[in-house]
């Protein structure tokens, strides 16, 4: 059985998304079956991604693990812009899991019709990706955006005197006391969202082969271009091109600095090596770039990439 907080303070801990039933609860049960090391962790729930990232940084817990991208709505900026500009924390390990979204109801409200709802609640990221659902089902609801999906399911636990849907995982459904309304109600089929474990130690011991985990590598830069420079971001391309190194994403995000100003955020699709990448970086560095290295890691992928089918009803 997992430890509890009190159970254990020498153990490793590890903050991530909470309260008990997100999607990144999910990512990181998944993550301790392919490094064990992990499987012995203190899982600690925090409300927020910024308050995972700060207690993972002041080393109130070992590691962190948090949403990163989806496939459908791109990256959680919330998570890139602590990374850049708050902390300073390598990310450890990647892992990407197929997301699918439910409508959740008070028990005491499953024969009451969707048209009755006077309020869907849910993380941004979910409920940008059920528009469509919003719009057939409950057009003139009113959006509540809140930390997580499970805080939404929570709160629609704790208020049954109100006309509320949460949008979550179905495990959320269950650890409040839910009942699933409608299964599987995201517009987008393929709806996968990577989460990151980030950490100042690597994590210990071997990772674990799953049969249906694809693993690759990556390397992550945040790179700064030189100010004045015409034409600086083609030829950072240019130092990963000849070198044929695949890049697996390129982000943009504002250094807040002033308008028109911007990092990139580049993934290079293999991990460090002793040649090409810090070969690469060197030459970036040349053209008067800034470079920090974000995190050289394992990355998990279910091979199992069959599409969801439409929604289906209860009952
Ligand atoms: O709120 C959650 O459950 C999360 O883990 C964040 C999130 C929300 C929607 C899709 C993927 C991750």
């Amino acid at each position: 059985m997992r430890q509890t907080q009190q159970e254990s303070q020498t153990e490793m801990r590890v903050a991530y998304l909470g309260p008990a039933g997100t999607y990144t609860e999910e990512a990181l049960l998944g993550l301790c079956k392919l490094m064990p090391a992990l499987g012995q962790a203190t899982f600690v729930a925090r409300p927020t991604i910024a308050d995972c990232l700060l207690d993972c940084d002041r080393g109130n817990v070992d590691y962190a693990m948090v949403p990163m991208e989806n496939s459908i709505e791109g990256s959680v900026n919330m998570t890139l812009d602590w990374l850049i500009h708050h902390v300073e924390i390598p990310i450890r390990s990647e892992i990407a899991l197929l997301i699918s979204h439910h409508a959740l109801v008070h028990p005491d409200r499953k024969d009451s019709p969707f048209s009755n709802v006077e309020k869907v609640l849910s993380h941004p990221q979910a409920i940008a990706q059920c528009h469509q659902f919003i719009r057939q089902h409950c057009p003139h609801a009113l959006i509540e955006y809140t930390k997580s999906t499970a805080e939404a399911a929570e709160y629609v636990a704790h208020h049954p005197e109100q006309k509320l849907v949460a949008i979550g995982p179905r495990v959320a459904g269950e650890t409040y006391g839910l009942y699933e309304a409608l299964a599987n109600i995201e517009d987008h089929p393929n709806n996968y969202t990577r989460f990151v474990l980030v950490g100042h130690e690597s994590v210990n011991g071997q990772s674990i082969e799953a049969p249906k985990m694809q693993r690759t590598d990556k390397t992550s830069i945040l790179v700064t271009l030189p100010e004045d420079f015409p034409g600086a971001l083609h030829q950072v391309l240019s130092a990963f091109a000849w070198r044929k190194l695949n890049l697996t994403r390129i982000e943009s995000r504002p250094t807040k600095k002033k308008l028109g100003s911007y990092f990139f955020i580049i993934d290079i699709g293999q991990g460090m090596d002793d040649t090409l990448v810090p070969g690469a970086i060197a030459e970036i560095e040349a053209l008067g770039c800034q470079v920090r290295l974000l995190g050289s890691y394992p990355c998990y992928m279910p091979q199992d990439t069959t599409t969801r089918s439409t929604m289906s009803m209860k009952g």
